[in-house]
């Protein structure tokens, strides 16, 4: 069975849902599901003291999983390798590598420029593939806390000389999981010490890449997934280690949160003034003034009906966070077109999904780990480079096209017309049965009206030669430049008909807020959120992982 990146599922027959069922039916369903879920989240966030002892058991088994997982694979692969030194390698599935051998287009479409995709070189390829790891890699770090955690997490400090009744309620959470991470690694390891702890330097390629570490991370990441109702049978490595690192991509925007908030509820029970101040740190993260007020006056709505002790003052701001990001999926009836709940390519259809944004947002990147998300999750995927007014985004592509394994059509001339790239992308993605075409647009033209035409352009070639694709088309945008990217972003959704956006380099950046200014300001979702700048650092939206991953202490 195939993980659907996506979905983050395993693939199963709703991958058939808007096929077979009706597309509101399809929609109404989902949209009962997410609501369902939402709830399940909420309460279960609220319920965590009381579930301690469940995540506790939850994560064990998530770990032994992942720790047998980790040993059969190896197996797997030991084997492989050896049953390959003595028979001829086989033929790979991959449709890339089928092209390579039959250039099926080259012959009826001339111009363009075929690029098959080829195994990446083993030096700066091979550790974009591989994620650098997020958590301390030394073994004997897995327990300390770094110099910052420190710093951040003042817990460790305050327990020496205050018993746990004096701890304020977020430092008496963080001493509790630190517990529970001590007794979780007393009791999880029912094996011998991990073979890698044993391995030299020389070896440690698998390690850097290896989440499987007993430490806070974790822990919060095993929380998460359990709190989404999945069943430690069901996690994977990958997802644990994209948890540690949107909660690490955010750290900067977190710390200057948290540590605002905790003052503030700190307190005693919210009351007027402490909800002004948290209009500022609001309004510091980037939140923006428009989503900035509507929690303010959700907050204050609140508080005139009843006080508010600390913790449920956080669960319930973080309650406010998640609906005004899920916003847009609400507002389907009324406002907003009818948006997807989940951002999933249908099987065995054409997607076409354009992707726009200024140059530097990180579009090419964007596409690149999209790309790779659609290869992984078996979908047949193709790229079009149709940003053709600056030569190195054509060159870049193909760069990423080769990292991701998928092929990008392209097409030599210079300054050659973007529309006529989309054109034969299609063409090559009918014939090939793709079910993902992700075409990457012009960054950036002379004036907002030629912006403006050549989107539309583009609209309309693909509308007349496949109308009946699955149409999307993503802003890229820089979660940097905060209020700033707005900005540009209103110019795209004028002339880009947006579907969603993708908010990049949320890692590098104390602005992580900006993503509710976003949907709050533009009604729209977020579809992606990247956290830095390898293959594995993308990937599908959540509310209840961001909000989470921005006000968990
Ligand atoms: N830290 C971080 N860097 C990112 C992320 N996404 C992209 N980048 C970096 O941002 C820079 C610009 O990314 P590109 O993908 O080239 O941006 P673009 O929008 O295609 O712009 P052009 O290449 O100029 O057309 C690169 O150095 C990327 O590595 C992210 O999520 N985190």
């Amino acid at each position: 069975m195939v993980f659907n990146w996506f979905r983050r599922q395993y693939n199963d027959s709703s991958d058939k849902t808007s096929k077979e069922t009706s597309k509101p039916e399809a929609e109404k369903e989902q949209k009962e599901q997410a609501e369902d879920k939402v709830e399940s989240q909420a309460k279960s966030t609220e319920e965590s003291g009381q579930t301690t002892e469940d995540y506790l058991s939850w994560a064990k088994a998530a770990y032994k999983n992942l720790q047998e997982k980790k040993k059969n694979d190896s197996q797997e692969s030991q084997i492989a390798t050896e049953t390959s030194d003595v028979e001829e390698k086989p033929e790979s599935q991959t449709p890339s590598t089928e092209t390579k051998s039959e250039p099926i287009i080259s012959d009826t479409l001339p111009i363009i420029e075929h690029i098959a995709a080829e195994k990446p070189e083993p030096t700066e390829t091979d550790t974009l593939v591989k994620p650098v790891p997020i958590v301390e890699e030394t073994p004997s770090s897995q327990t300390k806390p770094t110099e910052e955690e420190t710093q951040v997490k003042p817990d460790s400090i305050l327990e020496e000389t205050q018993t746990s009744e004096q701890l304020p309620f977020w430092a008496k959470a963080q001493a509790e999981r630190q517990a529970r991470v001590e007794r979780l690694k007393e009791t999880a390891i029912e094996e011998p010490e991990p073979e890698t702890l044993e391995k030299t330097t020389v070896e440690t390629e698998l390690e850097e890449i290896d989440p499987l570490i007993l430490d806070e991370a974790f822990l919060w990441s095993a929380e998460i997934l359990a709190a989404q109702g999945r069943r430690p049978d069901q996690v994977s490595v990958e997802e644990i280690s994209w948890l540690t690192k949107l909660r690490k991509g955010l750290d900067r925007t977190r710390r200057n949160l948290l540590n605002q908030l905790r003052a503030i509820v700190g307190q005693g029970p919210l009351n007027q003034d402490a909800v002004m101040e948290i209009e500022s740190m609001l309004l510091q993260a980037d939140v923006g003034v428009e989503a900035t007020d509507l929690v303010i006056e959700t907050l204050q709505n609140k508080l005139r009906e009843e006080v508010l002790p600390p913790e449920e003052a956080i669960a319930y701001l973080k309650s406010i966070l998640r609906d005004i990001l899920d916003q847009p999926f609400k507002d389907a009836e009324t406002i907003s077109p009818a948006y997807n709940l989940t951002f999933v390519p249908e099987k065995d259809t054409l997607n076409i999904w354009l992707v726009n944004g200024v140059n530097g947002a990180g579009k090419t990147t964007t596409i690149g780990k999209i790309a790779h998300l659609a290869t992984k999750s078996n979908y047949r995927c193709l790229i079009a480079a149709a940003d053709t007014f600056r030569a190195a985004a054509v060159e870049q592509l193909k760069i990423w096209g080769q990292r991701s394994e998928v092929e990008v059509i392209a097409n030599a001339g210079k300054n050659t017309d973007p529309a006529a790239v989309v054109f034969d992308a299609i063409v090559a993605a009918q014939v090939r049965n793709t079910e993902l075409l992700l075409v990457d647009t012009a960054g950036r033209l002379q004036n907002k009206k030629n912006l403006m035409d050549e989107l539309s352009k583009i609209h309309r070639i693909v509308q007349k030669k496949a109308p009946d694709a699955v149409v999307e088309s993503l802003l890229v945008l820089d979660a940097t430049l905060g209020q700033n990217g707005l900005r540009q972003a209103e110019v795209f959704a004028k002339a880009a008909k947006l579907s969603g956006v993708v908010l990049t380099k949320l890692d590098g950046t104390a602005k992580g807020g900006v993503a509710l200014a976003v949907v709050k300001q533009l009604g729209l979702p977020i579809r992606f959120i990247g956290v830095g700048e390898s293959l594995e650092d993308l990937r599908p939206f959540s509310s209840y992982e961001f909000v989470e991953a921005l006000l968990s202490g």
